[in-house]
């Protein structure tokens, strides 16, 4: 496609992916979907282009205003992911003296707002929690692109083994270094034709996920429920944890979630996994299992903002009401879940968000409001299940994983035990 074609699709593509009325992943597949004649290159342009303007919108927005034409163009422009030779074939000569104008700009004298490039409703409790120094390599580490994430399914195989597997197929594989379970690989290889992926001993799950599991510590031939299963990426860790015995019920309200969940289950040669939709927290399903359950994760529907080096969409969809409402669902989730639980049980807590309101505030309310719920410190809980540096990735004795601190999404887990 001549350059000037594919600008002008970026364009197009930016301007659907900025009206924010659906998730930026699925408004860029959709696009290609329309568009199948693109390339792979093409299609890698359009898309780093289209993620970098959600990165930086704000600066992005306040450099075009000096330029002529369209402002989709203009963003796609200044952020273009496609080589500068590309862009060269395309700009006119007025657009090329622009562009070059624009690079001059010493970018460390403009405003905070444009230099962090978020809200300010998220910079300010980020701000006030982590202090400059902090806060500013936060900042930066959100613009950054996240690894490929990979765990091994323990059921199936051994961690090195499928290193090996993968180095043999050209694709550098590092163990991760908090998860024993966890290989990170650079860039995005395609690994869905492997041999380790098709037999399910390779699944993708980000190091936090693989943590939060870890967290729960789910054993052989026990009563375990995954409240928020979704598509199911933490229901299949507990799963091979338990060594597929005893019983893991995955529940959702989301029918759509719960069938992605199937043929990831039927990869992972699980047999102890029962997903099942239900209506809301308090579904008859929830009182029939009550006081049953020797281990419930609730990994709650949150903001997201801990992912933002994946979703940086979130950060101009999300706003404090939409917190406000999603802090009500997390307590009424976490309240329903938490009767579900055995004298001994243990609970866990959890979000990707990065925001104490949806964090170690709903926790600390939990706490209060149940003094028969004993709260169990992250770091030893993480020590006991071979976490490395356990320590490092806890604070006030919850789990708090940032990405500028140790290089994987933002989350937040809190650990009780029912009182025997
Ligand atoms: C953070 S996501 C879960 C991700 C999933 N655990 C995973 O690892 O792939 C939160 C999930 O909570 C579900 N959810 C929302 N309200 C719920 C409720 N009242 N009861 C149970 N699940 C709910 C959403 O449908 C969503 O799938």
């Amino acid at each position: 496609m001549h350059p000037n074609a594919l600008l002008d699709l970026c364009a197009e593509l930016l301007r659907s992916v900025l009206k924010f009325d659906a998730p930026a992943d699925g408004v860029v597949s959709a696009f290609f979907r329309k568009n199948k004649a693109l390339g792979q290159r093409e299609r890698h342009a359009l898309a780093e282009t289209t993620y970098a303007v959600l990165r930086q919108k704000p600066l992005l927005q306040s450099l075009a205003q000096s330029g002529s034409g369209p402002l989709e163009r203009r963003l796609a422009i200044l952020a273009w992911a496609g080589g500068d030779a590309g862009l060269k074939g395309a700009l006119k000569p007025q657009e090329q003296e622009w562009l070059q104008q624009v690079r001059q700009v010493d970018l460390a004298s403009l405003a905070p707002k444009l230099r962090h490039n978020m809200p300010e409703w998220l910079a300010e409790p980020l701000l006030a929690r982590l202090g400059e120094e902090e806060f500013w390599a936060l900042a930066a580490s959100m613009n950054e692109g996240a690894p490929l994430d990979l765990r091994v399914n323990t059921l199936k195989a051994k961690r090195e083994d499928v290193q090996a597997q993968l180095k043999a197929a050209g694709i550098d594989a590092q163990t991760m270094p908090y998860s024993p379970w966890g290989l990170r690989v650079q860039g995005k290889p395609a690994l869905n034709k492997l041999e380790a992926f098709t037999s399910g001993a390779l699944e993708v799950q980000d190091e936090g996920s693989q943590l939060l599991a870890l967290a729960l510590d789910a054993k052989r031939s026990e009563m375990v429920v995954d409240f928020c299963a979704g598509a199911g990426g933490k229901t299949l860790a507990l799963g091979a944890a338990m060594r597929n015995t005893g019983r893991l019920y995955a529940f959702d309200v989301s029918g759509h979630r719960l069938e992605s969940l199937k043929p990831r289950l039927a990869r992972s040669g699980l047999s102890n996994v029962y997903p099942a939709q239900i209506a809301h927290e308090r579904d008859d399903r929830i009182k029939r299992l009550s006081g049953k359950i020797d281990r419930v994760l609730v990994d709650a529907p949150c903001s997201g903002l801990g992912t933002l080096r994946r979703n940086p969409d979130l950060k101009w969809r999300q706003s404090p009401q939409a917190v406000a409402e999603l802090q009500v669902k997390q307590r009424a989730i976490l309240d329903s879940a938490a009767r579900l639980l055995k004298p001994g049980g243990r609970l866990v807590y959890a979000t990707c968000s990065l925001l104490e309101a949806e964090n170690e505030e709903i926790a600390r309310a939990f706490g209060e409001a149940h003094p028969d719920f004993v709260p169990l410190d992250a770091a030893a809980v993480l020590e006991k299940a071979h976490v490395t540096q356990a320590a490092g990735l806890c604070e006030q004795g919850f789990i708090r994983l940032w990405p500028h601190r140790h290089r994987v999404d933002g989350f937040f887990a809190a650990i009780w035990e029912r009182k025997a």
